[in-house]
């Protein structure tokens, strides 16, 4: 990939895509540049990374052909405010439910790609959807999918869909560390050991995942397949059923879906 990337804070979210981007060995470390409003932080990135700690956002818009802005919604304004980026260059947001017409009224009439990433990135297995605003070229178009490509699977979508794709595939793997998380404390109540249980919880969500990807199955048609007459596996879907798993993870994704529509307006 050539030119330098440029993150515009980088936390949680910003470090798995410095991370992802590193050991997939796209982008060398010395090409990606970095500015956080916390010092310790800066630090501890160029030393754990060798990347380019920047002095402050307008050196590193200088000096950054795309830039990932990976602050927190709250902190668009101080931000954002009064920043002046050339058209050359181009923007990609990873900001949750911030519109393409929010950043505008900051930043004019500059390509923007509005992406909504999750943190596997960090191990190569992210998930990220995107739209483009209408001064995003193809080119331009295929260098955001690059990046996110070189960390897992990407799609683009319309803009209207990615407060949904938030609630649904940004916000996912922490529903499913909790899944994972319970189901371990389900062995460990049953006499596992707590590693044994962990292994066994996050290998079969992993096992899961890929079965419905690989064979392109209907999740219900995997499902059965589990599911002996009499057996096991009835006796627990069944309590899953009366619990309410199904409409209480739907009810999860709606939440998050309006929280995410409300973040654009504060
Ligand atoms: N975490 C996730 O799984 C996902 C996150 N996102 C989005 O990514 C963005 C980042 O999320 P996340 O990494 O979790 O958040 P974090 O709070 O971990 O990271 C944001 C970083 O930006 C810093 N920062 C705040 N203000 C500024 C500023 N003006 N200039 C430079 N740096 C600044 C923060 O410092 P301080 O802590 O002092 O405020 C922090 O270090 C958010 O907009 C979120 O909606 C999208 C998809 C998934
Ligand atoms: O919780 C959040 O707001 C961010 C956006 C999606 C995942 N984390």
């Amino acid at each position: 990939m050539e030119g330098n990337i440029g993150f515009l804070g980088a936390g949680a979210m910003g470090e798995a895509l410095i991370r992802g981007l590193v050991q997939s060995r796209q982008v060398p470390p010395e090409r990606i540049l970095v500015y956080d409003i916390r010092r310790e932080r800066l630090q501890e990135l160029e030393q754990t990374y060798g990347l380019q700690a920047m002095t402050g956002r307008e050196e590193l818009v200088r000096k950054a052909d795309i830039i990932i802005l990976a602050v927190k919604p709250q902190n668009v304004k101080e931000a954002l405010g009064g920043l002046q980026v050339g058209k050359e260059k181009l923007v990609i947001s990873i900001i949750a439910g911030v519109t393409l017409a929010r950043l505008a009224s900051y930043l004019g009439e500059v390509p923007v790609v509005r992406v909504v990433p999750n943190t596997p990135a960090l191990v190569g297995e992210g998930m990220t959807a995107l739209a483009a605003n209408k001064f995003v070229r193809p080119e331009a178009l295929e260098k955001a999918m690059a990046i996110f490509c070189s960390v897992g699977r990407v799609m683009v979508l319309p803009e209207e869909q990615l407060n949904a794709v938030t609630g649904l595939s940004g916000s996912g793997p922490a529903y499913i560390y909790m899944l994972i998380e319970a189901l371990a404390d389900g062995g460990v109540r049953q006499g596992l050991t707590r590693p044994v249980a962990l292994e066994l919880a996050a290998q079969t969500v992993l096992g899961a995942a890929r079965m419905v990807l690989a064979t392109g199955e209907h999740p219900g048609v995997l499902k059965d397949k589990v599911t002996s007459p009499a057996g096991t596996t009835i006796a627990g879907l069944a309590v899953l059923e009366d619990r309410g798993m199904r409409g209480a993870i739907i009810r999860a994704v709606e939440a998050a879906t309006l929280r995410a529509e409300s973040l654009s307006k504060e």
